[in-house]
């Protein structure tokens, strides 16, 4: 009974709502309520006066559960932040971002780390979408504006520091859309300094030589990089690491097809290719299968058996039958001998294969050559990146004397 006695409120206040209720008896005898399966609702005046009656003072509605708890805290004007809970899956994204080139090229979503990279990209107009940091003092540093769009999330150093890459983690990681280099906006000094000097990626598999090499020709002053099929990812974590914020100071056209390399180059140009074959076998093997590997010594004599002018064989069949891809002769000189003309480019061959029979039908149809760095006899092709920064900064030495020849020409033109 006391139990029947303390229900009668409740029961009182359930026969106030529409649809009415049953008495049901529970295990123990107690009378428990059960609302009715089925509810009959009133006409519309009288649910009016229903929910009136519920909202009275003495009856208060239930209340509405407030709405999941966001901590957001002020960073600066207009700068607001989210503390991530444990377990946030936004930051297990990182982790597939930063490993899967599959899962950047469908979400057009990079990964970028560090201080120094995160500034560059923001300066160079690239969009941040979630910016991970461990201390305010990281988003202080960085370009306010830059960042009002984006979700910031303050997440434990400890966090960072599992998901880095880095030997030192910075506590700062950002996930960015892919940038587009057409809408980038590369640094004055960048483009002040920029060259008629471009360079063609064949095959460059490796994500820190990828990195070194975008580095050099950032470093050189090239005007642009096209990466053909076949080269790594250059949004891949260690080519970004390799690269030192050189994604963010030039034009980086990627996973080009050989047949659309030439609408991406300027008009009138020559590639040349820098190549470590020696020329003397060339003589005697005119084609090479295409994507085989080619004689990994250069030459003690680059000049002595090439002819000047580029032609182009026929395919031939090798040994075992699988048609070839015939390669043009291609005149050879020392990479520190005059080969700049503006524009220029270079291809650098890839790690294994070294230069493709595309790269150099596209340097014969151009006037191009083989420029080879002599190495003592015997040791073997020098390091992709190596080559690269040499030919580049030979290619620079090249251009600045020109320019400045040019220069002295127009201040003191020689009497006729
Ligand atoms: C590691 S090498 C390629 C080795 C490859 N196994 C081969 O035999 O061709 C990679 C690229 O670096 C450049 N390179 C390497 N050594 C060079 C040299 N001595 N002179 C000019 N270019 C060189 C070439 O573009 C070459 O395709």
């Amino acid at each position: 009974m006391a139990a029947l006695r303390k229900l009668t409120p409740e029961l009182s206040r359930s026969l106030l709502r529409p649809g009415g209720l049953r008495e049901a008896v529970g295990r123990r005898g107690v009378r428990v309520l059960r609302r009715s399966p089925v509810r009959v609702l009133p006409p519309q005046k009288e649910r009016g006066a229903a929910a009136e009656a519920q909202q009275s003072p003495r009856e208060p509605p239930p209340p509405t559960p407030p709405p999941p708890a966001v901590e957001r805290s002020s960073a600066g004007p207009g700068l607001w932040y989210e503390k991530a809970a444990p377990g946030d899956r936004r930051l297990g994204k990182v982790v597939t971002i930063a490993k899967s080139k599959k899962f950047r090229d469908h979400h057009g979503k990079v990964l970028l780390e560090g201080h120094r990279l995160i500034k560059d990209a923001l300066e160079a107009g690239a969009v941040p979408q979630t910016l991970f940091f461990s201390t305010v003092g990281h988003l202080k540093e960085l370009p306010e504006a830059k960042l009002k769009r984006a979700n910031l999330l303050k997440v434990k150093f400890e966090d960072i520091k599992s998901w880095s890459d880095l030997i030192a983690p910075q506590g700062l990681i950002g996930i960015f859309s892919k940038p587009d280099h057409a809408k980038m906006s590369y640094p004055a000094t960048q483009l002040t300094s920029s060259l008629p000097l471009l360079l063609i990626l064949d095959n460059i598999r490796d994500p820190g030589n990828l990195g070194t090499i975008l580095r050099s020709a950032a470093g050189a002053g090239c005007e642009k990089v096209l990466l053909t099929k076949g080269c790594v990812d250059p949004w891949e974590p260690k080519v970004l690491r390799a690269g030192m914020g050189a994604h963010f100071r030039l034009p980086i056209i990627t996973n080009l097809d050989w047949e659309s390399v030439p609408s991406n180059l300027p008009a009138g140009i020559k590639v040349c290719v820098a190549d470590n074959k020696d020329p003397g076998a060339q003589v005697e093997t005119a084609s090479v299968l295409k994507g085989a590997g080619r004689a990994g010594s250069a030459p003690g004599n680059p000049k002595a058996p090439v002819k000047s002018k580029p032609q182009a064989a026929p395919e031939h069949k090798d040994k075992e039958g699988a048609t070839g891809v015939c390669v043009p002769e291609l005149a050879a000189q020392y990479y520190y001998e005059n080969w700049t003309q503006t524009p220029v480019a270079v291809v650098i061959g890839g790690e294994t294969h070294g230069l493709s029979a595309d790269a150099l039908h596209l340097a014969a149809s151009t006037g191009g050559k083989r420029l080879v760095i002599p190495v003592v006899p015997g040791v073997d092709s020098l390091n992709s990146a190596i080559a690269a920064g040499i030919v580049l900064f030979e290619g620079k030495r090249q251009l600045l004397r020109r320019h400045k020849q040019e220069d002295e020409r127009q201040k003191f033109p020689v009497a006729a």
